[in-house]
């Protein structure tokens, strides 16, 4: 099975949440990290975190900021999490969100895509040109790996660069995601999907049906809904019947226990309840 099948099929199993490991240690209560290292305490967290989800979510991303800040105690963590999701025969995304020259976009294909860090999937960033992606396709196309490249982030200055007008007054975003499509297109599986995804926030209700309609063969990692309070229906309209992407949330589900008075001793359980609110709110407004 492909790397795309593989996804595809979680999706249709367990649902399009992807839970984000973004893990600081202060969302950690103190009960949980007293007496342990660093690195000890973020892994705890998150194998909770994933034992309590991994047959309600589809995908775990691991925003590597929250580990690197760590220094190498975190990376040590950021590790032994990857290499737990694969043990399991689980999926990640590595949220590293890349770009370079080719040279060095080589090296980083290399760190992220096999050993200490491998991921399934990792983040890019296309800002510098086709030739900062193409160093990936050797990984993708002999290792079965994947990649989402970020096209329309869900951050409030996102319209700063990405939608700056054409000459033909289309937005600049348009220019890069149609590139990709095209590379992907060669790449294309029975999911009807391919290896080269795209990030698309949630967060900019305009333009998410012309966005879904023009890139309907790229699979779509959606970040902005729980903290950043995207609202449900645009998340629906870019999964494209509810297979063509995952949802990432992260705080939402990593501090949902904080909601609760017995939640510092069922931490796994309350993040499990939110994967399961998050897919139902999704499907159930979708309907409406
Ligand atoms: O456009 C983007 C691209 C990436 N992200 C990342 O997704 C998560 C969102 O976390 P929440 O706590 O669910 O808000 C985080 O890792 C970001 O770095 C994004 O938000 N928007």
């Amino acid at each position: 099975m492909t790397l795309m099948e593989r996804l595809y099929n979680k999706v249709s199993q367990n649902g399009f949440v992807c839970v984000g490991l973004d893990t600081s240690i202060d969302y950690i209560p103190k009960t949980h990290k007293e007496n342990k290292s660093i690195d000890q305490a973020l892994f705890d967290f998150n194998r909770e975190i994933i034992d309590s989800t991994k047959d309600v979510c589809a995908i775990y991303k691991i925003q590597i900021a929250y580990y690197e800040s760590y220094g190498l105690l975190g990376m040590k963590a950021y590790s032994k999490t990857l290499s737990y999701i694969r043990k399991n025969n689980l999926l990640s995304i590595a949220d590293v969100k890349r770009s370079d020259i080719a040279q060095s976009a080589k090296q980083y294909a290399k760190a992220h895509f096999s050993g200490d860090f491998e991921a399934d999937f990792i983040t890019l960033n296309p800002y510098m040109g086709m030739d900062s992606i193409s160093p990936y396709l050797d990984f993708i196309e002999k290792k079965d790996k994947g990649v989402f490249v970020l096209l329309r982030t869900s951050n409030p200055g996102a319209s700063d660069f990405e939608c700056l007008k054409l000459k033909d007054n289309s937005e600049f975003f348009y220019t890069v995601g149609d590139k990709l499509k095209e590379l992907n297109n060669k790449l294309l599986d029975k999911t009807g999907y391919g290896p080269i995804g795209l990030v698309v926030g949630a967060t900019h209700k305009d333009e998410v049906e012309k966005i879904r309609k023009r890139y309907d063969n790229m699979f779509f990692l959606i970040p902005g809904f729980g903290a950043q309070m995207a609202e449900s229906m645009n998340v629906y309209k870019l999964l494209n019947n509810l297979n063509g992407g995952v949802v990432n949330s992260s705080r939402a589900i990593l501090k949902n226990y904080l909601n609760f008075d017995d939640g510092e001793d069922k931490i796994g359980y309350y993040a499990r309840l939110k994967c399961i609110e998050t897919r139902k709110e999704i499907e159930n407004n979708g309907r409406l």
